[in-house]
């Protein structure tokens, strides 16, 4: 009895709950039109041999589309609003899909169809954010009760975000988010998916260097949830000593070890309702993280020094700087968290890797700052703002935003130089002999603002910047031809390319002598 009922919520997704919310909207809105609905037939057989789609076709509560799984991708381009994933035996090839639904449409509940009633499978499923995992032989009435139970839900939602002037994102409409910039393509699609899942309860992982932008993107997705109007509640696991981990996490009761003088609510009791941002998961120890899981997939915490559990709704959403797959493989990360976690995967560029986005930060900024300081927002010379664009960033945005902000203070003028850069900038002028390489340089990086500092300082001239940096001409010209920099004719002058790089600025490194 107990196995069957186990077996039950696991085929059910996130559980009964879940169901039965579902079939309470249903009722609700029982008279809307739902034949609008669009229902995407994933099968291993063409549309004509498939007897799922054939039946799917004569139903008139939704439109059917059946593809094979090569066309899912593109499929999914168009308007889904449920999808059926029925590959035959193969279940790994369900899984697979899932994953490219889940990353693509995290909002559009993906429902597998399985021939196995194999529990592990089942699991692994349900931790890769499958709604249900579906046993072969389906009863028609209950997969259709199912179905529109979901449609319902997903149609109820469009409208109440409708209302409150949310997220419309499945209707082909992208709404940004405010608080961040980011003009480039890679950023769009990034802020497009970050607001299809915003509409999600899927747990977001979200990986990128330090600084840039992963806090701030964790709440514009709250902010775009329905979780909006409950707290937004964070958690830096590099700035929490170790033995404080469990207890900051998940509460503690009086006397339950040596420094608990009083009861303490936990982050994620205090997340109730709302979203948890948990940063920097990588620097979680092992037995917390056996724990964390256990929370994830019972949606209830134990107070450390108790034996009571409470539930909690809470949204989790991760981010690590570190790379979280190789942990897994060394050990350092445990493999199911990694799933549980990886739902959905956001990942943040470095700013080096989108430098188009550089001058509408800088802009975003002056602007902020200098509202913040009641100052003139001051003009860039351009010398400065194409060292600020070609700079290599290693702290990403917040390097960037300190940076201006350091000019801003410091310097009143009008008109903001190279001079104004914070001296541990150097502005490209560091004393006679001196090179500073910023943490995070790639080799190659260095040669090359190397040599553009070079070129610079010597007015383009090539025999001069060769000899000061101990190469032949040839070698140098090489160089630069395989930057696809022109090579100048005349071997010495400036000619306008060389002028172009030699204003590039370059972090802070200098070849001075
Ligand atoms: N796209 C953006 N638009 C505007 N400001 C941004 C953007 N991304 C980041 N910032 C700003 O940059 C700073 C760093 O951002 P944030 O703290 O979110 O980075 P992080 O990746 O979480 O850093 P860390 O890993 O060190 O905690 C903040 O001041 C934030 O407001």
């Amino acid at each position: 009895m107990l196995k069957e009922t186990i077996l039950c919520a696991i085929l059910h997704g996130t559980g009964f709950a879940k169901l039965k919310s579902n079939v309470s909207l249903f009722r609700r809105g029982e008279n809307k039109n739902m034949s609008n609905n669009h229902l995407l037939l994933i099968s291993e057989e063409q549309s004509s041999d498939s007897k799922i789609y054939n039946w799917f076709s004569k139903q008139d509560f939704c439109q059917t589309q059946c593809c094979v799984p090569s066309e899912v991708s593109q499929h999914l381009e168009q308007r889904v609003d449920l999808i059926l994933c029925d590959t035959g035996e193969d279940v790994s090839i369900s899984l697979e899909l899932l994953y490219l639904g889940k990353q693509q449409a995290p909002e559009v509940p993906f429902l597998i169809v399985s021939q196995t009633s194999d529990v592990a499978t089942a699991v692994a499923a349900m931790k890769q954010g499958a709604d249900e995992f579906l046993v072969k032989p389906l009863q028609p009435e209950s997969l259709v009760k199912l179905i529109k139970g979901y449609l319902q839900a997903r149609q109820s939602r469009v409208a109440v975000e409708e209302q409150h002037g949310s997220s419309t994102a499945r209707l082909g409409r992208y709404v940004g988010f405010e608080t961040m910039v980011g003009a480039t393509q890679v950023m769009q699609q990034l802020f497009e998916r970050a607001q299809r899942v915003a509409d999600t309860d899927s747990t977001v992982l979200i990986t990128g260097e330090s600084g840039t932008g992963k806090e701030l993107l964790a709440e514009a997705i709250h902010r775009n949830s329905l979780r909006a109007e409950h707290p937004f509640v964070t958690i830096n696991m590099a700035a929490v000593p170790e033995h404080l981990v469990e207890s900051e996490l998940f509460g503690h009761v009086k006397g339950s070890f040596t420094d608990a003088s009083e009861s303490r609510v936990g982050r994620f009791e205090a997340a109730h309702g709302g979203t948890l941002f948990i940063d920097e998961i990588g620097d979680f120890k092992l037995e917390s993280q056996a724990r964390l899981l256990r929370v994830l997939e019972n949606h209830r915490v134990t107070l450390i020094g108790s034996n009571r559990d409470r539930e909690v709704d809470v949204r989790v959403i991760a981010a690590t700087s570190h790379p979280l797959q190789q942990m897994v493989q060394t050990g350092d990360f445990r493999e199911d968290l990694f799933y549980r976690l990886n739902v959905v995967n956001l990942a943040l560029p470095p700013l080096r890797e989108r430098r188009d986005d550089i001058p509408v930060l800088v802009n975003f900024f002056l602007t902020q700052l200098c509202q913040d300081l009641k100052r003139d927002v001051p003009q860039l010379d351009p010398e400065l703002e194409a060292w600020l664009r070609n700079g290599h960033w290693p702290g990403n945005i917040r390097q960037l935003r300190n940076c201006l902000e350091s000019m801003l203070v410091l310097s009143r003028e009008e008109v903001l130089t190279l001079a104004d850069l914070p001296e541990m900038m150097n502005g490209g002028q560091l004393a006679a002999g001196q090179i500073a390489i910023p943490a995070g340089t790639r080799l190659e990086d260095l040669e090359r603002t190397a040599i553009e500092q070079t070129l610079k300082r010597y007015r383009g001239n090539r025999t001069q910047s060769a000899r000061s940096l101990g190469v032949s001409v040839r070698t140098l010209q090489r160089k630069l031809k395989a930057w696809g920099v022109m090579s100048d004719s005349r071997g010495n002058g400036q000619s306008e390319e060389t002028a172009k790089l030699g204003l590039q600025g370059s972090g802070t490194i200098s070849t001075s002598r």
